[in-house]
């Protein structure tokens, strides 16, 4: 749906994207993550043909979106902080974006109950929170029902309760499997709960591509979270388990460290020395895989 290839983009001296690609397959909801100046808005602006690039090509719906405007009816936006004229409400910033778009105004009713809005789409945005607001955004890039959305920092500076809402949102437009996402988010926890794939850039390159287990797994190795009653037998057993690299007590649960996925082995061997296992999962620590990322690249 979305396919970048090989793109090059300077400012001035500056690089600020240096050879990077991405894709976004049908129905794929993708995460681009990476620190403040990596590049994230760039290769966003660019894929909405708002700055072109030095080099390289974008296709979005199999078109290139420099030659054929047409394609943007298929697409959805979200911008990082939405400006809205304060004193307009809800439903007339939608009905006006719907008349620009030439999308039929019926839109306007589905889309507010897309995002639970209804009830206060007669308030003026000035009364909104910035959740609120972020939610009207969410709402406006769906007039028309689009089969792309592209989303810049969608829940930044939103408290958690209505981080919880929009995050709940982004669930429900996952679920919509014929919509394809591309989200920019510094909110791992929001990455990791969403995701399909990550691209994560550093300074203008794409330095890794997988699923969120992929990442914990190049950048932590594969850990693993045992929950029991019995924390000292179980550390007794894993002392004696030779592909066990480490064991970290957690009080009431272990973290387990292995240097390759051989989980299915470890809770057979938990099993037969007789440990009574009440919770094992794989310990997806985005957040630590990250920061772990950003040292090696
Ligand atoms: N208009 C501009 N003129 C000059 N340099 C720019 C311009 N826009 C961005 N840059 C530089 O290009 C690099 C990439 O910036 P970009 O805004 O794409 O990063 P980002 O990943 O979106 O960052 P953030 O997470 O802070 O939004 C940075 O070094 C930035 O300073």
């Amino acid at each position: 749906m979305i396919i970048v290839s090989n793109i090059v983009k300077k400012y001035g001296n500056k690089i600020a994207l240096d050879n990077a690609s991405l894709e976004v397959k049908k129905g794929e909801f993708v995460s681009l993550i990476g620190p403040n100046g990596a590049g994230k808005t760039t290769l966003i602006r660019i894929l909405l043909t708002l700055m072109k690039p030095d080099k390289g090509e974008v296709q979005i719906l199999g078109e290139n979106p420099f030659r054929n405007k047409r394609i943007f009816k298929e697409i959805g936006y979200v911008q990082e902080i939405p400006n809205y004229p304060p004193f307009l409400t809800g439903r007339q910033v939608l009905e006006l974006s719907a008349k620009i778009r030439g999308v039929d105004k019926s839109e306007v009713k589905r889309v507010l109950e897309f995002v639970e809005m209804e009830n206060y789409a007669n308030n003026p945005i000035i009364k909104y929170s910035k959740g609120m607001v972020q939610r009207i955004a969410i709402a406006e890039s769906l007039l028309g029902n689009p089969s792309i959305l592209i989303m810049d920092e969608p829940n930044m500076g939103i408290d958690p309760i209505f981080s919880l809402k929009t995050r709940e949102l982004l669930n429900k437009l996952k679920r919509k499997d014929n919509v394809s996402i591309l989200m920019t988010s510094h909110e791992l926890e929001d990455v990791k709960k969403l995701s399909d794939r990550i691209f994560m850039i550093y300074k203008g390159k794409i330095v890794f591509t997988g699923t969120v287990e992929d990442m914990v797994k190049k950048f932590l190795g594969i850990q693993v979270i045992i929950e029991t009653d019995e924390i000292e037998k179980t550390e007794g057993v894993l002392k004696g388990i030779e592909y066990v690299k480490g064991v970290f007590d957690e009080g009431n649960r272990l973290i387990v460290k292995l240097d390759e996925d051989r989980r299915e082995e470890l809770l057979r061997d938990l099993i037969t020395n007789g440990v009574k296992v009440k919770g094992f999962y794989i310990d997806l620590n985005l957040e630590e895989a990250y920061m772990r990322a950003l040292g090696n690249v």
